[in-house]
This record gives structure tokens, sequence and C-alpha cells, in this order.
């Protein structure tokens, strides 16, 4: 396999980089800064001249939607990790599947995509039990909540919508203020280098359930991506979800 990093220097594309050399990869690295790597601004003659097989990208909404924009145009596959992008950057990314295969996971790692279905089951058969969810990463994460609570706050809320129950994400609280029944309370916290936290609690009928998942190291997305770009390389353009490179695993 041949693969371009983008933000090759950045905390994720530090661990691709990584974890790709260590499976005996081709990196193309791709960085505003390193000295070993392209500038993004030579992005589309990296992809047209040396054909990687896929391109992984952790790095900014903007610059994302830039590199993946190129893929399009060389028709090279996108593994996307980055977060945070707002409704036109996520129409953005869809316009280019039509054209190349994309694989956006706001969460690479295996677990959390096993934390998201069980999160589900807990909200269509708990119901009536108060919910709230608590992320805790780095201090230096730029978005909140995170892209994989906001995944998880819609696996709450879609069996709610279901049966009729609509629901309001409470972000944080202070002052007077009595929870309401259609209230889910949404925590974020920033401190140190904590690789990731997600806790949904579901709490009622004299009974507490808490589901948690917790990354030990980024390695464990970047392993997640890199088994996402060998499987996305050679198929058809369109809109994958990395549940898919799950099931064809298992
Ligand atoms: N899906 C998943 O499993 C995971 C997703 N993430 C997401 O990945 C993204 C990156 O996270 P992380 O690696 O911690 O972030 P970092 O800030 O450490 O790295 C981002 C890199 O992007 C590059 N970059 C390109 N354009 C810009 C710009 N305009 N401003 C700043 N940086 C830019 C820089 O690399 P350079 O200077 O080399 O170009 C920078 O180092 C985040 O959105 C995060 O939420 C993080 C972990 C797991
Ligand atoms: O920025 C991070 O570090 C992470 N971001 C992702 C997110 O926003 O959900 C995934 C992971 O929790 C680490």
């Amino acid at each position: 396999m041949r693969v371009c990093v983008t933000g090759a220097t950045g905390r994720m594309g530090d661990a691709v980089r990584a974890g790709a050399t260590e499976r005996g990869w081709d990196v193309l690295p791709v960085s505003r800064t390193a000295e070993d790597a392209r500038s993004p601004a030579d992005l589309a003659s990296v992809l047209a001249d040396e054909r990687p097989d896929a391109l992984v990208d952790f790095t900014v909404p903007e610059s994302s939607v830039e590199a993946v924009a190129a893929c399009a145009e060389a028709g090279v596959p996108a593994v996307v990790g980055t977060t945070g992008f707002d409704d036109a950057e996520t129409e953005a990314l869809h316009e280019a599947s039509e054209a190349v295969p994309v694989l956006h996971a706001p969460n690479f790692a295996r677990g959390v995509a096993t934390l998201a279905a069980l999160v589900e089951e807990a909200s269509e058969t708990l119901v009536g039990y108060d919910v709230e969810l608590t992320e805790t990463h780095h201090r230096g994460k730029r978005d909140a909540p995170s892209g994989t609570a906001n995944r998880l706050l819609d696996a709450v809320e879609s069996p709610r919508a279901a049966r009729g129950d609509d629901t309001e994400r409470v972000h944080g609280r202070e002052g007077e203020h009595l929870r309401g029944e259609r209230e889910v309370g949404v925590h974020v916290r920033r401190a140190g280098d904590i690789r990731g936290e997600h806790e949904v609690l579901f709490a009622g009928n004299d009974e507490v359930l808490t589901l948690t998942h917790r990354a030990e190291s980024r390695g464990v997305f970047a392993a997640g991506a890199l088994d996402a770009a060998a499987w996305l390389a050679g198929r058809e353009a369109g809109w994958y979800d990395f549940s898919e490179v799950l099931h064809d695993d298992a």
C-alpha cells in the first residue's frame, strides 16, 4: 500500500505515519511545516504523480475539505478522521464522494463502534431514563463536543425520535435549573494529554447504567484509519462507513 498522509506533523498525522511505516507501507507525507514532507500546495501533483492507493487526513475541517477535493480530482480514495465539520463542509465531502470513495469516521477505535450500538440499544430499552454524556480529551483539542460525542448523541436520540420523544441537548449547567425530562446533558472536559474518553450514563428505576470507552493511545485511531484505507483502496466512488470495514473483518 502507498498512502498519502496530510497534517503529517499533527498528533494523529504522526501516529498514522508511524502505523503505516510499521505495516511496511510506502508513506507520502504532506505538511505545512515538516521538512521531510511535501507542502499542501503541492497536494494535487503529489496525488497525480505518485498515485497513492489512499489518502488519510486528520487535520482541520477547511484543510480536509481541500484534501478530499484534490482526491476527487486525482481519483484517489480518501479516509477522513477530522471532526468539527459544519454542514457546508460535510456537503463538500459528500460531493467529492460522487467521484471517489470517501470514508469519514469521527472515531476509528473499534470499541467506539460497539459503544454506539450499545448506546442505541440502551436508549431504545431504557425508556424514561435520564441520559448524561461526558467526554474528556487533551488540552489541544479544538472542537467541542467531540465528533464522537455528537455521534453518540445521535445514537441516544434516534430511538427516542422513533417513538415520538424529542430531545434537548443541554451543554453544561449552572445556576438554578431543574432537569427537564427531554434533556440530555452534555459535559466536556479538556486536560493534559488524555487520548479520548466517552461515557454515556442512563439513570432511572433506582439503577444506573454507564457505558464507557477510553482510548489508551492514538495508535488505536491510526490503526482503524489504516484498516479503513486498505479496505477503501480500489472500491467504487461513494460514501462509506467505518462499520462496513468492521463487518467485513468480522
Ligand atoms: N476519527 C478519529 O478517530 C480521530 C479524530 N481526530 C480528529 O483529527 C483531527 C486532528 O487531530 P490532532 O492530530 O489531535 O490535531 P493536531 O492539531 O495535532 O494536528 C492537526 C494538523 O493538521 C495540519 N493542518 C493543516 N491545516 C491546518 C490549519 N489551517 N490549522 C492547523 N493545522 C492545520 C497541521 O499539520 P502540518 O503542520 O504538518 O500541516 C496540524 O499539525 C481533529 O479534528 C480531531 O478531532 C483525532 C483523533 C482520532
Ligand atoms: O481530538 C481528538 O483527540 C479526538 N477526536 C475525535 C473526536 O472528536 O471524537 C476522536 C477521539 O476521541 C480523539
